[in-house]
């Protein structure tokens, strides 16, 4: 093997191996007195399972890209890799893989297995389920099946699921899709919940509503698709002018405005997490999901009672507390809630009926900045593609927009009605990933690296080797333009930092336990495998080599860097 390696080792590393062994090609960077490199040894690497017969072709599909890609599954190989990644890989090599991570709401459109399949072919990362909608029942059947895509199928797919949350909305329009408000009507919102509902009726989920408006505010549905001016308050009737004429769909958000601000009375005391919430929480738990997002959190101290309710109620299991950015309060106290978090989602939908729509932009941009600072995956959420929930191309608007998010490099994009709901929900995730790749390679392409500043994250001397590790692993990785950088990590954390420097080249992300494999899938750049290995850098290297290039996945003489969060080293080397 031509072993150009750099080794980088830290206090930690087993002191077997003598300097002398060190070859005259490699150097050494140290952070340490103790100098221990090691090296790789050339030999035939054996096979140690029959990985190519193993995989399966399950499924040939249009991948969105004019080409056809064959999608196999390796249930019972040494290594778990993504379906669609390897058919990428094998087929268009270590630059064509998509370093933004997608993320589709399931609803009526796509909850049936073929649908939920096309989705996790077309590149759904993640799959979320929003608990404003359908019944638990529901739910479970959804997040089952991803479940059963992924042991079947050889996907890794994430479930999130997304709380209610205490959102003030209004009911279900008895069963009808939408209602048209027209200009002039007069409609009653009601906190008394009519059945059958008359004409021209809302019931609204709050009992606060009718003490909270005063006759004159401004009732905005969905921020802003309909406007109404409170006239009336008879019992637990608000009567309301409609003043902008627009769709209402059900359980669309309310929220009431007074002298051009958001009004903020007793709603402002309703809990983040309501008990229902909590009930869904529970339900999420034991379904085993992997992240739960939290709807309108205010402060750090929700996201760090959930934190320790999950960890109390379900010691070890690993589930991601993503904190949705949509309200006042969240912005004011943005550091300490992403702090507490373990990543943020920019919630444009809500977020834009609470500030003017001009500041979602900059406070879009403040946002996932602060994520990658501060390490935490960041999700940009809600109208994306809008259009394409009635229409199969996307505006230039909304490719635009797209556009900015990758050029942001944000972690995740996520689709709601386009995928929950719309008629097009495999072309708009289609336009998601060329979108993404284009604007990914463009970025390459010009190399520009942005020079944002990541600040220390770390809390002990020993995960500071390892920022450092990863902050100089990447900066060498763009540098020579090597193929990939391998990283062997059991809790994760090291891949995280490496996806935090977003280098050009892939990260393949080695891991233990199919958990943190599937949490990883929502953060860029990162293509997590299952793989056992050991404490033997050598011995999982010459494994991993030998797995990946029998499955097609590398070929020798790609540069690769290979850093393990267990030795805290860093290795540059050709693929044997
Ligand atoms: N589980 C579900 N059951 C029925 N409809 C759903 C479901 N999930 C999502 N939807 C539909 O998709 C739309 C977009 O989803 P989403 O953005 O998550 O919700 P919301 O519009 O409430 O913020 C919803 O308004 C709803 O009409
Ligand atoms: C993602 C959002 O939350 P939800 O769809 O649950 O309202 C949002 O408001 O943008
Ligand atoms: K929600
Ligand atoms: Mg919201």
């Amino acid at each position: 093997m031509s072993t150009q390696a750099i080794h980088l080792l830290s206090p930690s590393f087993p002191s077997s191996r003598s300097l002398s062994n060190l070859p005259a090609s490699s150097r050494l960077l140290s952070i340490n007195p103790i100098y221990l490199p090691f090296t790789l040894r050339r030999h035939a690497f054996p096979l140690s399972c029959n990985c190519s017969s193993s995989h399966t072709p399950v499924l040939s599909s249009d991948n969105g890209f004019g080409s056809k890609s064959v999608v196999a599954h390796a249930t019972a190989s040494a290594i778990d890799v993504d379906a669609v990644t390897e058919a990428e890989l094998k087929e268009n090599g270590f630059r064509s893989t998509r370093r933004t991570k997608l993320i589709c709401t399931v609803g009526p459109a796509t909850c049936g297995p073929e649908q939920l399949e096309a989705l996790a072919v077309g590149g759904m990362n993640v799959a979320r389920v929003n608990m404003c909608h359908g019944t638990r029942e529901w739910h479970r059947n959804v997040i089952r099946q991803v479940r059963k895509l992924n042991e079947e199928k050889g996907f890794a797919v994430a479930v999130m699921m997304d709380t209610e949350g205490s959102e003030i909305h209004m009911g279900d329009l008895g069963g009808a899709p939408s209602a048209k408000a027209e200009d002039g009507e007069i409609w009653t919102f009601s906190v008394r919940s009519y059945s059958p509902l008359p004409d021209r009726t809302a019931n609204v989920n709050y009992d606060g509503f009718t003490e909270d408006v005063r006759i004159g505010d401004e009732l905005l549905v969905d921020g802003g698709m309909a406007r109404f001016e409170v006239i009336e308050k008879v019992g637990p009737d608000v009567k309301c002018r409609c003043t902008d004429p627009g769709l209402l769909l059900p359980r669309a958000n309310l929220t009431y405005w007074r002298e051009g601000s958001l009004v903020r009375e007793r709603n402002a005391m309703l809990p983040t997490i309501s008990s229902k919430d909590w009930l869904d929480i529970d339900f999420g738990i034991a379904e085993g999901v992997d992240f739960i997002a939290v709807s309108f959190v205010k402060s750090a101290e929700v996201i760090n009672h959930l934190k320790s309710y999950i960890a109390a109620r379900c010691p070890g299991c690993e589930i991601g507390v993503i904190a949705k950015i949509e309200s006042i309060d969240a912005l004011k106290n943005l550091e300490e809630i992403i702090r507490a978090s373990d990543g943020a989602m920019v919630a444009r939908g809500d977020m834009g009926a609470q500030i003017p729509l001009e500041q979602v932009p900059a406070c879009q941009q403040k946002i996932v900045r602060l994520c990658r600072q501060l390490n935490k995956p960041v999700i940009v959420a809600s109208q994306l593609l809008e259009s394409m929930i009635e229409y199969p191309t996307p505006t230039r608007a909304e490719v635009a927009d797209v556009s900015e998010a990758v050029r942001q490099r944000a972690d995740a994009l996520m689709l709601s009605g386009e995928s929950a709901m719309g008629r097009y929900p495999d072309k708009a995730l289609s336009v998601l990933r060329s979108v993404s790749l284009r604007i990914e390679r463009w970025w390459r392409e010009e190399k520009r690296r942005e020079a944002l500043e990541l600040p220390e994250v770390a809390s002990s001397f020993s995960d500071r080797i390892s920022e450092e590790i990863c902050n100089s692993a990447a900066k060498i990785a763009n540098n020579l333009g090597v193929d990939a950088v391998f990283v062997y990590t059991k809790s994760g954390h090291m891949a995280s930092l490496l996806s935090r420097c977003r280098p050009d080249c892939p990260i393949f992300a080695f891991t233990t336990s199919t958990t943190v494999r599937r949490r990883l899938n929502l953060q860029w750049g990162l293509i997590p495998f299952r793989l056992s290995f050991s404490d033997d850098m050598e011995s999982n290297l010459n494994r991993t080599f030998a797995l990946l290039k029998a499955r097609g996945m590398i070929q020798s003489g790609d540069l690769v860097i290979a850093l393990s969060d267990m030795l805290q080293s860093i290795q540059v080397m050709n693929v044997p």
